[in-house]
């Protein structure tokens, strides 16, 4: 496994030439763009690790994945969805647009910038403190690491420079989508998108969601099988923003990625797979990332349909 992974970094590493690293967040502008990394951790629990597997990035949009499952554990599922759709938009993911011409105006998944808001929204605690320290302790839980903390410099990167993902606040507000403050619900998701990983948490968590739920060496129940499935389904429809129907056909796991230059898939009772490139192609996904799960699902056999 290790040799196919070394392989397929090295084949992929020139396509990161053709992608651009993030610049929209002044700090995302730091990373290295040819850097390509995977690790791979199956149901075993054996870890396959190749390319820049080591390097640290903010986890980005893959957050909407964990604060879905989140926001479905603190609240009834039928609230959840009477404030955020089930359909793909179609749309780049940071767009506005149907938040005026949808009949409902409801942001159509949580997978988009203004749905993620809507989700965020939904996450319990007394104060932004608590809601912050229980999202952490998730994440944490998550990807078995006490050890993931907020990147305070992207984080106050973004939450100066992130005027459009504010508009979307406070016209979600306007429209009762948002209940609360805006600008603390803000402040959680700026800083839920400014969390560190790397591959191998990516992995993890990744792991988890293919797994239904269940930590694979404890045993323990983190995540009921329903949630499970069902954040694995948004994965599918929405991963990709408007890439979701071009990843499904060509790759065809479920998968969610970063402006960071992550992507998380996790491939039913098989595998959690995570890839760091942050060369992007145009619609905000990982450029290098993608060919490289593209090979690995033709590879190891991993699409689901
Ligand atoms: N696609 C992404 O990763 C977007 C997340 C980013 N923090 C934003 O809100 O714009």
């Amino acid at each position: 496994m290790e040799n196919l992974l070394n392989d397929i970094i090295l084949s992929n590493k020139k396509h990161t030439a053709n992608g651009k690293v993030a610049s929209y967040i002044p700090e995302l502008k730091k990373a290295i763009s040819d850097d390509l990394g995977i690790c791979v951790i199956d149901k075993d629990n054996n870890i396959y690790c190749a390319g820049d597997y080591s390097k640290k990035f903010t986890i980005q949009s893959i957050s909407k994945t964990i604060i879905l499952a989140m926001a479905l554990m603190d609240n009834e599922w039928d609230y959840v969805f009477s404030k955020v759709g089930m359909e793909p938009s179609g749309d780049p993911f940071n767009s506005i647009m149907k938040l005026e011409t949808n009949d409902t105006k409801k942001p159509c998944n949580p997978m988009i910038n203004a749905g993620a808001i809507v989700t965020t929204s939904l996450i319990k605690g007394k104060n932004l403190q608590e809601k912050e320290e229980r999202m952490l302790a998730f994440f944490r839980k998550l990807a078995k690491n006490d050890t993931l903390q907020i990147n305070q410099s992207v984080y106050k990167s973004e939450k100066l420079t992130g005027d459009r993902n504010r508009a979307m606040g406070y016209l979600l507000k306007n429209d009762g989508f948002i209940e609360g403050n805006v600008e603390e619900t803000l402040d959680l998701y700026f800083k839920q998108c400014s969390i560190e990983v790397d591959v191998v948490d990516l992995a993890r968590i990744g792991l988890l969601f293919a797994n239904y739920g269940i930590d694979i060496e404890t045993g323990e129940r983190v995540i009921s099988e329903t949630i499970s499935r069902m954040v694995k389904t948004f994965m599918v429809t929405c991963g990709m923003y408007d890439a979701s129907g071009e990843f499904a056909l060509k790759v065809g796991v479920p998968a969610k990625s970063g402006v960071g230059g992550g992507i998380m898939a996790s491939v039913p009772r098989r595998m959690g797979i995570g890839v760091f490139g942050p060369a992007l192609d145009k619609k905000g996904n990982s450029i290098g990332g993608l060919k490289v799960l593209e090979d690995l699902s033709k590879r190891l056999e991993l699409n689901i349909f």
